[in-house]
C-alpha cells in the first residue's frame, strides 16, 4: 500500500465516472484503500436514505432519482475529507450540468469499458432500472449518449477492463499520482 504522507493525492478528492457496471464501486473502494482516504458511493448513500434505487424510479421517475443524485454528490463535495476521498458515481450523474459544475477543479476518472467487458459483469443484473430487461440495447444505447459527456467531463481516462477491480484500481492511482505532482509543480511556477 502507499504511503498515505508519501503521495501527492493526499487530501484530494477523486471521482470515478462511467457506465453501469464499468466498475465505479469496485474500483472506487479499491482505490481508497491504496490512496489511505475515504470512500463514499453516492448510489449507496440515495439508497441508504430514500430506499432501493428502481423503486425510486418506478414510484417517482429518473428525473426525481437525478435530484437526488445531484444533491448526494453536492453533500459529498461539502464534507471534510482530511485524508482526501475517492467517490464513485452514478452512471449518469454527470448528465447534470450542476454536478458537471461542481466536480470540475477534481480528478474525474473515466473508467473505460466496452459492451463485451461489462457483458457477464451484468448478468442476472436486477437493479439497474435504464437497462430495462434488454442490457446490451439498452447499455450500447446510454453509452452512444453519455460517451461524449464523459469524454468531455474526464481528467484522466482509464481502460478499466484489463485486470481485476483491484488491479485496475493500481492503475489509476499510478497515473494519478505523477498527474497531480505535475499540477503542483504547475502550480509553483
Ligand atoms: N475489473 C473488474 N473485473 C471483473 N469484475 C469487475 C471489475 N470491476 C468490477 N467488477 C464486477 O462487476 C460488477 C459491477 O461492478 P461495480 O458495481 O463496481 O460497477 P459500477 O460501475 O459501480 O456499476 P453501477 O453504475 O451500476 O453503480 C460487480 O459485480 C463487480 O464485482
Ligand atoms: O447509468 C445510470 O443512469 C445509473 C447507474 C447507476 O449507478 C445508478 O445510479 C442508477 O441505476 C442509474
Ligand atoms: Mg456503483
Amino acid at each position: 500500500m502507499t504511503s498515505a504522507a508519501a503521495h501527492p493525492i493526499v487530501g484530494r478528492t477523486v471521482l470515478l465516472m462511467g457506465p453501469m457496471a464499468s466498475g465505479k464501486s469496485s474500483v472506487g473502494f479499491a482505490l481508497a484503500r491504496i490512496l489511505g482516504a475515504d470512500f463514499a458511493d453516492t448510489d449507496v448513500r440515495i439508497v441508504r436514505e430514500h430506499g432501493p434505487i428502481p423503486e425510486i424510479f418506478a414510484a417517482h421517475g429518473e428525473e426525481a432519482f437525478r435530484d437526488l443524485e445531484a444533491q448526494a454528490v453536492a453533500d459529498v463535495l461539502a464534507e471534510e475529507h482530511p485524508n482526501g476521498i475517492v467517490v464513485a458515481l452514478g452512471g449518469g450523474a454527470v448528465l447534470r450540468r450542476e454536478t458537471r459544475e461542481r466536480i470540475s477543479g477534481h480528478h474525474v476518472v473515466y473508467l473505460e469499458v466496452a459492451w463485451e467487458d461489462v457483458a457477464p459483469r451484468l448478468v442476472g443484473s436486477e437493479d439497474r432500472p435504464l437497462l430495462h430487461g434488454q442490457a446490451e440495447a439498452s447499455w450500447r444505447e446510454l453509452m452512444a449518449q453519455r460517451r461524449p459527456v464523459y469524454e468531455t467531463v474526464a481528467t484522466l481516462k482509464v481502460h478499466a477492463a484489463g485486470g481485476t477491480a483491484d488491479e485496475v484500481a493500481r492503475a489509476v492511482a499510478d497515473q494519478l499520482i505523477p498527474l497531480q505532482k505535475e499540477l503542483t509543480r504547475e502550480r509553483r511556477h
